[in-house]
């Protein structure tokens, strides 16, 4: 090397070595060219160390093949490519010293891979330009948290953790729309806690919020996991049943009915028991929007109640009434079945 590109290239290592960023320059056989101050910094090699020798003889925990079809790529296509902390979080597994990203244990990094020429003209190696982007990725990941937390209090109800009723209803519009493209079998049930203002005048509301707690996580242990339930109001619960016919859901119903009515609710030392009274309708092509599927599980519901309660109404597509025991074809059978 004559003097002056000695000196070009002095000038040119002190820059390297003062860049916030790494810079590791590879051969096409990946032995290291350069290495500058900040990959020694946080990798803890040295340039000694490194220098001349293949970078995956010396650097543990890189994702060796993964790096080497990038570089070999990049030389293919003779331009620059990049590799974004999104994809892949790191390349280089550096500690994180970074006081302000607390809470990151790795060093998030971008890299950009360029194709370097020599004199000839030839890509005859590659610079690794590797940034530290830990505060942008942990900024990013704090709002994706907090937008997946508001989304989740958004739609979800409070004591009971199911679907509040604005999103649940939603999931009625969309289930109803599902059935007029597939004409899939599609039930609705609806449910109320039988006498529950006497829950409340009696233990007080606080042992009434206990109930409704415990009914939900009644539902939300007998349901399948592609039933939707939601709380629909007060007392009130609505649960869709995609793919399944009224019949089917009596299965449903009954063994929620049962363990509903076996549950014993403890608050304060007393013993609360309680029922509910269920209305359900299948989804037939004579109903045409989804209120009035609602408006006919509803008033299968009411009709339970006025029968005495605790107990299952199914309204037909004929617009009949029928119950449970009705609607099965040998109770006993179905009993023994659902426990
Ligand atoms: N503890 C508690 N009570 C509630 C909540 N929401 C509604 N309620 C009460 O639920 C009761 C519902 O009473 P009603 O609609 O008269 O019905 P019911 O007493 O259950 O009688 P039937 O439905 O006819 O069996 C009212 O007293 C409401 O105050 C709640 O979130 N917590």
């Amino acid at each position: 090397m004559s003097d002056i590109s000695l000196a070009d290239f002095h000038l040119t290592m002190q820059v390297l070595d003062h860049l916030d960023a790494g810079i590791v320059i590879l051969d096409k056989n990946y032995n290291v060219y350069a290495w500058n101050t900040f990959m020694q910094a946080y990798s803890g090699i040295s340039t000694d160390q490194i220098m001349g020798k293949p970078l995956f003889d010396v650097v543990e925990n890189l994702p060796e093949s993964w790096l080497k079809n990038k570089i070999s790529s990049t030389f293919k296509l003779r331009m620059r490519s990049f590799s974004a902390w999104e994809d892949r979080p790191w390349v280089f597994k550096f500690s994180n010293f970074s006081p302000i990203s607390g809470g990151a244990d790795f060093m998030y990094q971008n890299m950009t891979l360029t194709p370097l020429k020599s004199l000839t003209g030839e890509y005859t190696h590659i610079c690794l330009t590797i940034t530290d982007v830990t505060d942008i990725a942990k900024n990013k990941n704090h709002l994706r948290e907090s937008n997946e937390q508001l989304t989740h209090l958004s739609i979800t109800d409070r004591l009971t953790q199911l679907y509040n009723r604005g999103h649940w209803e939603n999931c009625l519009v969309e289930e109803f729309e599902h059935y007029q493209q597939m004409h899939q079998p599609m039930t609705l049930v609806m449910f109320d806690i039988d006498h529950f203002k006497n829950v409340n005048d009696t233990y007080g509301h606080v042992a009434g919020d206990a109930v409704i707690k415990t009914i939900a996580d009644i539902v939300r242990k007998a349901k399948r996991q592609s039933d939707i339930a939601g709380r629909y109001g007060g007392e009130e619960f609505g649960v869709i049943l995609p793919g399944t016919t009224a019949d089917m859901t009596s299965y449903f119903t009954e063994r929620l009915r049962k363990k509903v009515e076996r549950a014993n609710v403890v608050v304060d030392g007393k013993t609360i028991n309680v029922t509910i009274s269920l209305g359900v309708c299948q989804l037939h092509p004579g109903i045409t929007n989804y209120e009035s599927w609602l408006e006919q599980t509803d008033s299968a519901l009411y009709e339970s109640k006025n029968k005495g309660r605790n107990q299952t109404t199914i309204m037909q597509a004929n617009g009949k009434f029928t119950s449970l025991a009705t609607n099965v074809k040998n109770i006993n059978e179905f009993n023994r079945n659902i426990g």
